[in-house]
């Protein structure tokens, strides 16, 4: 599945975006919180969210690049995020933080930046709905794609079977083959959907022709 990352839409139309891309075959949306702390950058946070949420029935999987995703919490569900995402690396010890979304009735999901091994959520994959993992240092659109991060896909997979597993950064027709073929099941998309012709479902459709080589 590809989901695009709305980071690089047009947000003073986000209504019209958010149709563009379902009449394109889209299912669901990424979204990416920014605080400014634990990334070099600032998005926008639960109350943009929350005004969204009645504009489309796309379901908002929410990555939260926070230090203290934990204080915030409640204000993204409230604001009907349905997959909740958090870092790893701003909280070592997630378990609490889990469970408070999986309670809520959310899917809970861990990311973990391009440098950080596998062993660091090992423990906590049970508790898991899904992964995130991040094949650029988070916080920018337009980066180039990390290679070496497909060797976590890869150790992931082996090591369960059926967690869906995201990527996301650098996302192209053939790193999209890649990551498939190292066992990813969804790609998150920026800039290689909200390209300049505006033409979605044709971006689209070439990043799931990329999906697809890398299952053949
Ligand atoms: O989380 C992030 C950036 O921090 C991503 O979701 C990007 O927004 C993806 O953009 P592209 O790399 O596909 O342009």
């Amino acid at each position: 599945m590809v989901t695009p990352s709305l980071l690089n839409c047009d947000f003073a139309r986000i209504a019209d975006e958010l149709e563009a891309l379902k009449q394109a075959g889209t299912i669901a949306v990424h979204l990416d919180v920014m605080d400014g702390h634990f990334v070099p950058n600032l998005s926008y946070g639960a109350p943009v969210i929350k005004d969204w949420r009645p504009r489309t029935d796309f379901p908002f999987d929410t990555h939260l690049m926070m230090s203290d995703p934990g204080r915030y919490l409640d204000d993204f569900i409230r604001a009907g995020c349905d997959v909740i995402i958090f870092h790893i690396e701003a909280v070592p010890e997630p378990v609490p933080l889990l469970r408070r979304i999986r309670a809520a009735g959310c899917h809970a999901a861990l990311a973990l930046n391009p440098p950080t091994p596998v062993s660091a959520i090992e423990p906590f994959l049970d508790e898991l709905d899904a992964v995130l993992v991040m094949s650029v240092m988070p916080g920018f659109g337009g980066q180039a794609f990390e290679p070496s991060v497909l060797e976590k896909v890869r150790t992931l997979r082996a090591a369960r079977p059926e967690l869906p597993i995201s990527i996301d950064g650098g996302i192209n027709p053939t790193t999209a083959a890649e990551a498939v073929a190292a066992g990813a099941t969804q790609l998150v998309a920026g800039s290689a959907v909200f390209r300049n012709d505006g033409n979605y479902a044709a971006a689209l459709a070439e990043l799931v022709q990329g999906a697809r080589r890398g299952i053949e």
